[in-house]
């Protein structure tokens, strides 16, 4: 017999808005430890504000999100801390600090005390700068950095928080072609259903970077969503609907890109 596996987030008739306007109704939908989700759909049709919503940041329109099989909302701060973790689109920086300092702060749902951080956690810092490629960065100021530099610093800094269930607003928006591989094979290789058997959830616009490493899709649409496997919801009519515009699908070997071609909004 197949053992049961709890999912690590589920949305159950789930509704979101905003300033009175309701952008997800009844959302259904579960994230199994392994699994790399990315969430895609046109600018504003709500991507981020489903993000805080399942992060626990925003209080549903209706229905409810459970974390590990319990209510968001009925869980301390410091347990959500370890469950789940959010990358931000944007870093606002108040105060100057270094980059290694940024990154441990990441380890506060570990800290008692006084919050003094340990050399273990210093090291773990350290190895999330390398995942990232920014340990050579470790003693820069985080308010001399470049945006794409912040944000994997940031990216570093959720690491070190080394949550069960990854969640990233736009996580390869401020990357050159390179880096966006860097980070997209790191989340592919964080979702891992091994042992801590973590998940990854990401709000992307990159359909390609998304069709490449995404196990799994949520596409918001108006008044309509799909989700599935990646391979399922990466169909041209479908992108075609969700999108307002018309995809050329290019085969190369067992990889597909997706080419915008005319606007029929
Ligand atoms: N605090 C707010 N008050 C009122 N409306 C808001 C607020 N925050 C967001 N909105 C609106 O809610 C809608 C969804 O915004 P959201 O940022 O979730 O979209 P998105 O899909 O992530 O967009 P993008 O791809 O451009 O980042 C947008 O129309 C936005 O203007």
């Amino acid at each position: 017999m197949s053992e049961l596996i709890t999912p690590l987030l589920q949305a159950e008739q789930l509704s979101v808005s905003v300033g009175g306007r309701v952008l997800c109704e009844r959302l259904a939908w579960q994230i199994l430890p392994g699994q790399f989700w990315c969430i895609l759909g046109r600018n504003g049709i709500g991507k981020s504000t489903l993000l805080h919503t399942l992060a626990g940041l925003h209080k549903p329109a209706g229905g409810r999100v459970l974390i590990q099989g319990q209510d968001i909302q009925a869980t301390t701060a410091q347990q959500l801390a370890r469950l789940r973790g959010l990358l931000a689109q944007q870093q606002a920086d108040a105060f100057s600090s270094s980059v290694l300092t940024a990154v441990i702060a990441g380890r506060h749902p570990y800290q008692f005390g006084f919050g003094w951080d340990r050399e273990d956690d210093r090291e773990l810092a350290m190895q999330a700068l390398e995942q990232v490629k920014m340990a050579a960065f470790s003693d820069h100021d985080v308010l001399r950095l470049s945006g794409g530099e912040r944000q994997r610093v940031a990216l570093a800094t959720l690491l070190a928080q080394d949550p069960l269930l990854l969640m990233l607003d736009e996580p390869t928006a401020h990357q050159d072609a390179a880096a966006q591989i860097v980070v997209m094979e790191l989340l592919h290789k964080v979702a891992n259903p091994l042992p801590p058997q973590k998940a990854v959830i990401a709000a992307c616009h990159d359909i390609n970077l998304v069709s490449r490493y995404a196990t799994h899709v949520l596409l918001l649409g108006d008044g309509k969503s799909w989700q599935g496997s990646a391979d399922s919801v990466l169909q041209p009519d479908i992108l075609q609907t969700a999108f307002g515009c018309q995809f050329e699908v290019m085969e190369n070997g067992a990889r597909r890109l997706f080419v915008p071609t005319a606007d029929i909004s």
